[in-house]
């Protein structure tokens, strides 16, 4: 008895209720937490994510920019905080994800047309809808390789395209993308991102893209989101509102070079910090 009045007195201290984010956000980043080895990357972190926008994360060398959308995508177990999505938790979201090392994402023992369709069949669809759908994918993206060669056979810009045709093949509602071009040549960074951009125009797929190479990161972006060294917090969220499509003229007009030049500055000031 005496334990327990003698217990510790707790304030009646309300728990912090969920802030959900200005209309338009679809996804809602609050209190996140992470550490790796004891030292904190993000502590605390709240961030809000427009629908139907492409937003480039761009930041300091290792300031958690892959780990980001892999927290948000549920590849990286987070240590605490809430990630929704419209609302509802991943389990109830459907997302693609694109990855930098395209030769260790397809499946080797498997055509690229199974790969491709793959996620279709996990999902259960009948031979006709998933017949449909790859026609309509193969369409859009104006495949001119063949898809019934292993992923092997393929070359790195093909199997990227691939890559990513599988992961735009369930409509997802969120695309994540870490670093989709650093393996590419350059004609087939340019042909990757017309395509993203074309998809992206039909569809209005919410994406999330992590560049190292800041004229890509503005090229594609809505929103440019930069960060700052660890434990990191959001440096600056920059709009880019430059019509689309956005094609080579786009890299030399006034209001582009003014985003990346902004944009550099921000990077040069928070790597300097
Ligand atoms: N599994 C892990 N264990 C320990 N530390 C990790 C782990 N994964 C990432 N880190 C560290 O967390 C930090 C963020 O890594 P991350 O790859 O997300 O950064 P990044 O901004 O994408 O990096 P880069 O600019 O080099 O691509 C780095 O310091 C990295 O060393």
């Amino acid at each position: 008895m005496s334990a327990v009045l003698n217990g510790p007195v707790y304030a009646d201290v309300p728990t912090p209720t969920f802030q959900p984010g200005p209309a338009g956000t679809h996804i809602t980043i609050r209190g996140l937490t992470k550490y790796f080895a004891g030292w904190p990357l993000y502590e605390n972190f709240d961030l809000d994510i427009p629908k139907h926008k492409i937003v480039s994360v761009f930041g300091p060398n290792g300031c958690g920019k892959s780990t980001l959308i892999n927290m948000i995508a549920g590849l990286i177990p987070i240590d605490s905080g809430e990630i929704l999505f419209d609302g509802k938790s991943l389990k109830d979201t459907k997302i693609g994800y694109v990855f930098q090392n395209y030769r260790e994402a397809m499946f080797p023992w498997m055509r690229t047309i199974d790969n491709i369709a793959y996620p279709l069949k996990l999902e259960g669809r009948s031979k006709a809808e998933v017949d449909r759908r790859m026609e309509e994918l193969v369409a859009s993206f104006d495949v001119k390789f063949d898809l019934k060669r292993y992923p092997y056979e393929l070359s790195g810009g093909q199997q990227q395209t691939a890559s990513i045709m599988r992961a735009l093949a369930p409509n997802p509602e969120v695309l994540f993308l870490d670093e989709p071009f650093s393996a590419l040549d350059f004609e087939m960074t340019l042909f990757i991102r017309e395509k993203l951009q074309e998809v992206f125009m039909k569809t209005g797929t919410t994406m999330l893209l992590v560049s190292h190479d800041l004229e890509e990161a503005v090229y594609l972006a809505d929103q440019v989101l930069l960060l700052t060294k660890r434990p990191t917090k959001v440096a600056e969220i920059l709009d880019y509102g430059d019509a689309r499509p956005r094609t080579l003229e786009t890299l030399s007009s006034a209001s582009f070079v003014a985003m990346k030049k902004l944009s550099l500055e921000i990077f040069q000031r928070e790597v300097r910090r």
